[in-house]
């Protein structure tokens, strides 16, 4: 599996957030940093966008990391990730910088995900990725780190 992501990640809290989880993902997720665009926010995005296309290998599942993708809960995110190992086609994920992500790599990607309707820096996006596909994998093979039970919610939804 691969992670695309705008930005650099130096020796911060965030990065170490992230090693602890990638360093447990099996297939292992490598992780492509590409440089932060220059410019107004829409050359931004633009010049981002095509730097993230162009560092999706051909004909990969690309799946985009967006507020407005699928928000799947962990179980099911376990599943779909298990289905896309299957069919020998690992994710290729995808995460935007401070300007988001383009428009044509929203339109490039096969899947966009959510990570809930809240806005979250980059590099902890990253994190909170890494974190996911650790516990799908967990969930998938039986391990007991994810604890699917919880009480229901006196405020509702
Ligand atoms: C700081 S956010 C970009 C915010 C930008 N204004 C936008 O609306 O997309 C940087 C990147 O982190 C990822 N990200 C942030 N929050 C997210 C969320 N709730 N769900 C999924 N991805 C998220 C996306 O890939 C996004 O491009």
């Amino acid at each position: 599996m691969r992670l695309i992501a705008i930005g650099r990640m130096s020796d911060g809290p965030e990065a170490a957030l992230y090693a602890r989880y990638a360093a447990r993902i099996r297939p292992r997720l490598d992780l492509v940093e590409l440089p932060d665009g220059r410019g107004a926010p829409a050359e931004i995005r633009r010049r981002e966008g095509a730097a993230l296309l162009a560092a999706i290998p051909p004909g990969a599942r690309a799946v985009a990391l967006d507020q407005g993708g699928e928000m799947a809960d962990s179980a099911r995110l376990a599943t779909r990730l298990q289905a896309w190992l299957d069919e020998g086609r690992p994710p290729c994920f995808v995460i935007g910088g401070a300007e988001g992500l383009d428009a044509a790599v929203l339109a490039r990607a096969e899947h966009a995900l959510s990570l809930g309707p809240m806005t979250w820096p980059h590099l902890l996006a990253r994190a909170m990725l890494a974190e996911q596909l650790w516990r799908a994998r967990a969930i998938a093979a039986g391990h007991p780190y994810h604890r699917a039970a919880r009480p229901d919610s006196p405020r509702g939804r």
